[in-house]
């Protein structure tokens, strides 16, 4: 947080300066005041003139400054506000793939529009108004002591007891702007949900439900914040209360002094004015400084998010792929003393084709996970020709695997811009990626080609077409490492076929494939097969071996193909 107001330090310079500046002046006018009224009082025309060009030149300083500062200090919540979403944003993406899937995406929402939101409004804009304000009180306090010292000191008196308060709200206001925070971060994660659950919510008639979850979190969310305004209402009637009454105060005291002649009308006058000017300072630092306070666990928030939290790799080595990636002893849990992958020792040699097979949960997408760098948290050891992946640069080492699954995401854009992804490639590159991915089979039948526009999410094409354009994204980068999880599942079973065993052709392509799909023209194709059963790998082999041995994959091979068989 503090780093992005740093970056912006010449517009910060100026904006203070003006604040300064047109904060001093601003008080300056009870001296003029004071000095037009005792002229007017002593009938002293010469001296009146004088007053009056000074208060043209004065008044028009004034406007030029506070334009300036207004103008400033608007840019720099604007350059603030882009820095501190852009650094969230970039932390976000820069975070390790396990960090980001264990947070619900709604918080990297909620920490980009709504805490930005409040830090604009409980910290950049009550900072500015609390330099002005000291600004102001500082001057005021100078030209006070000058008119009245005694004034000035009944006034101190009166500030004394206006600064307790903020002391008694200040805690519970940081609690209940945490509060806020983490209420309209559960806010957008139940309203994102319910948006992309709107085909089962409404297919499956659970429209009462969705509008009762929705009434409940608006409630809450509503309920959080009128907490926290509550409290601020408190705090700020209370402070208004105690300003009004000194004031009342600085008015009969002056007033007695004009009576036994200590003070004159114009000086009446200038402290009446200079008492606003010194209360309505402390007043609004009042105000500010709690919510400066209270915005702690926000600013806490982003600061967690924002890039600079995120160290760089430990070591950073270029990954190298030219023969095989190892794991030794592999063991990962995600939860405590529940171990989803136990004691799995294997190698896959470079070029090879694997196809990953076993009951669902047996842990086939963690153990690609694990082996492409997904996780790091694990106990034993994997390395890629021979170097530990924990010493490799993670963002190069993602750069070497494309993973399909069986969801792919589509930008909302048209089928060139999904497979090429901003990036340029040859036109015989892409013709290679549509004809071993098999888009080219439905191009034929869209009248827009390439250029036919996909909708939110891919929603204007079937699983299977975004399968085979995530197929084609991946190819055209001609990574060395590619994973089909499920990835072609969506696809009927002939162009499905004719896909994979494309892929079984790519001699220099290491293919990892999970599958349920037990084609044995397939499966045959694939060097080895890897079945796992509860987070172990129970036998590998090739289909011809494995089925020779008649142990447990064959009889989980058996079974899917019957119950295929049964369904299909
Ligand atoms: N992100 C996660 N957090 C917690 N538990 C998880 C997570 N992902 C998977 N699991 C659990 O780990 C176990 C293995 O899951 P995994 O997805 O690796 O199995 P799989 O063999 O690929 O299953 P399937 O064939 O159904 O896709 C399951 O019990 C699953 O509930």
């Amino acid at each position: 947080m503090k780093q992005a107001v740093r970056e912006h330090k010449v517009l910060l310079t100026i904006t203070l300066l003006c604040s300064i500046l047109t904060s001093a002046a601003g008080v300056l006018i009870a001296l003029i005041l004071q000095k037009v009224i005792d002229a007017a009082l002593q009938g002293d025309k010469q001296l009146f003139r004088e007053i009056l060009l000074l208060s043209v030149v004065y008044l028009l300083l004034l406007g030029l400054f506070g334009l300036i500062y207004s103008l400033c200090s608007k840019a720099l919540i604007r350059n603030v506000t882009i820095t501190l979403r852009g650094r969230v944003f970039r932390g976000v993406f820069r975070q390790k793939a396990e960090t980001f899937s264990a947070t619900n995406t709604a918080d990297y929402l909620s920490a980009l529009t709504n805490d930005i939101k409040l830090l604009e409004d409980n910290y950049i804009q009550p900072m500015l108004q609390v330099l002005q304000n000291v600004v102001v009180f500082a001057v005021s306090l100078g030209i006070l002591l000058y008119l009245s010292p005694l004034v000035t000191v009944i006034l101190i008196g009166c500030m004394v007891l206006m600064f307790a308060i903020p002391s008694l709200f200040g805690k519970a206001l940081q609690h209940k702007q945490s509060e806020v925070s983490s209420q309209m971060s559960a806010f957008t994660a139940s309203l994102k949900d319910l948006l992309s659950g709107y085909e089962v919510i409404t297919s499956y008639a659970m429209g009462r439900y969705a509008e009762q979850t929705f009434k409940q979190q608006n409630h809450r969310a509503a309920g959080v914040r009128f907490a926290a305004d509550r409290l601020f209402a408190f705090n700020e009637s209370v402070s208004h209360t105690l300003a009004i009454l000194t004031q009342f105060a600085v008015v009969f005291i002056a007033a007695y002094l004009i009576i036994t002649g200590n003070l004159s009308a114009g000086s009446l006058v200038a402290l009446v004015q200079l008492s606003g000017g010194f209360v309505g300072p402390v007043l609004a630092i009042m105000e500010n400084l709690p919510k400066i306070q209270g915005i702690k666990p926000v600013q806490e928030r982003i600061d967690l998010f924002s890039e600079e939290k995120h160290e760089p790799d430990a070591e950073g080595l270029t990954p190298v792929f030219h023969s095989t990636l190892e794991a030794r002893h592999l063991q990962f849990s995600y939860k405590q003393g529940n171990p989803v992958i136990q004691d799995i020792s294997l190698s896959l040699e470079k070029g090879k084709k694997y196809a990953l097979v076993g009951p669902s949960g047996c842990g086939k997408s963690t153990l690609v996970k694990l082996l492409t760098g997904y996780y790091d948290r694990f106990d034993g050891s994997i390395a890629l020709d021979g170097t530990d992946l924990k010493r490799l640069d993670r963002e190069k080492l993602q750069q070497m695997v494309s993973t399909i699954h069986q969801n792919v995401y589509m930008f909302d854009s048209d089928i060139r811009h999904n497979i090429c992804l901003h990036e340029e490639f040859s036109e015989q590159m892409l013709d290679t990626a549509l004809h071993t991915s098999g888009i080219h089979k439905f191009l034929q039948n869209t009248p827009d080609g390439l250029l036919s526009p996909v909708g939110e999410n891919g929603l204007q094409l079937s699983g299977g077409q975004r399968q085979r354009i995530a197929v084609a994204r991946a190819l055209i980068r001609n990574k060395p490492i590619l994973v089909l999880d499920e990835g072609t599942s969506a696809i009927d079973m002939q162009t499905a076929y004719e896909i994979e065993s494309r892929l079984l052709k790519l001699n220099e392509l290491t293919l990892i494939t999970i599958t349920h799909n037990m084609n044995e023209d397939l499966l045959g194709l694939y060097d080895q097969i890897i079945y796992m059963e509860n987070g172990k790998i129970a036998e590998m082999g090739s289909l011809e071996e494995l089925l020779k041995h008649g142990g447990r994959f064959r009889g989980f091979y058996t079974l899917e193909k019957d119950l295929a068989g049964a369904t299909g």
